[in-house]
């Protein structure tokens, strides 16, 4: 799986893809990534990548000539490549879409606008999907390609330490992880749950259930519309209810 970033600033997503899980991922060939600097495809004389909006108004519009050439550029060297424009107008990009855009067997180009946007025309000659993350303005695409990156990535295979530890992923089946604890033991005269400490695994998934279902309850009770209480949900939630009656 290969992801291109076309930007006006190549440093940003750069200094991205050279950290942490993301650059181990990238130096163990599990994902190729690289950022194409959509300037160097500006052949006009001023080397300009926006220009006045047609029809007047504030601000300016990326000019189609750089984005079609550095996009027919990203794609040269991809197979199968899909064509993302972030943009607020996009669809929400959530954990369902990363599971999905993790499994695809396309490579990905991203777009990342800056200005009032870009020229229909590319939009509707050269884009494929278009994606937001999140009803908010910024001041340019390539935070948005960054997030999706870093959400797409950590789900391919061999990039977490146990895939297991995706499948727990809080919204993972709809639902908010359990909380953590880790050593010490006790730290500021808070101590961590005994049952925790007692290596009873039985138990421990028990109680992690059940720290899912209370968080996911106070804080993110929209989720159950995704996915209604399972019958194991139930039976906690009938047990806090006889333990609060008596
Ligand atoms: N929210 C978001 N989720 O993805 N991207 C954003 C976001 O706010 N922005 C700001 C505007 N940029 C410029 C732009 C505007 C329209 C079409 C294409 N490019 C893109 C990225």
């Amino acid at each position: 799986m290969k992801f291109t970033v076309l930007t006006l600033f190549p440093e940003m997503v750069d200094a991205f893809f050279s950290h942490g899980m993301i650059a181990r991922a990238i130096e163990n060939e599990l994902v190729k990534a690289s950022t194409v600097n959509i300037r160097d495809f500006a052949f006009n004389r001023h080397n300009s990548v926006d220009d006045r909006p047609y029809g007047g108004g504030c601000g300016m519009v990326m000019r189609p000539e750089p984005l079609f050439a550095a996009i027919h550029e990203a794609k040269r060297f991809s197979s199968d490549s899909r064509v993302i424009l972030m943009s607020p107008q996009g669809a929400p990009f959530d954990q369902a879409r990363a599971v999905d855009m993790a499994s695809s067997s396309q490579d990905f180009v991203f777009v990342c606008g800056r200005y009032e946007g870009i020229d229909e025309r590319v939009f509707l000659s050269c884009v494929d999907e278009e994606l937001s993350i999140g009803d908010y303005v910024m001041t340019g695409g390539e935070l948005a390609a960054m997030v999706i990156m870093d959400a797409v990535i950590r789900l391919v295979p061999g990039v977490l330490g146990g895939d297991a530890s995706a499948e727990l992923d809080s919204f993972r089946n709809n639902r908010l992880e359990h909380a953590h604890y880790t050593r010490p033991s006790v730290y500021n005269g808070m101590s961590v749950p005994d049952v925790l400490l007692s290596g009873n695994h039985e138990k421990i998934e028990k109680w992690r259930q059940s720290s899912s279902l209370k968080r996911t309850l106070l804080k993110r009770p929209d989720l159950f519309d995704k996915r209604p209480f399972s019958s194991e949900e139930k039976d906690i939630l009938k047990k806090w209810y006889h333990e609060m009656e008596q």
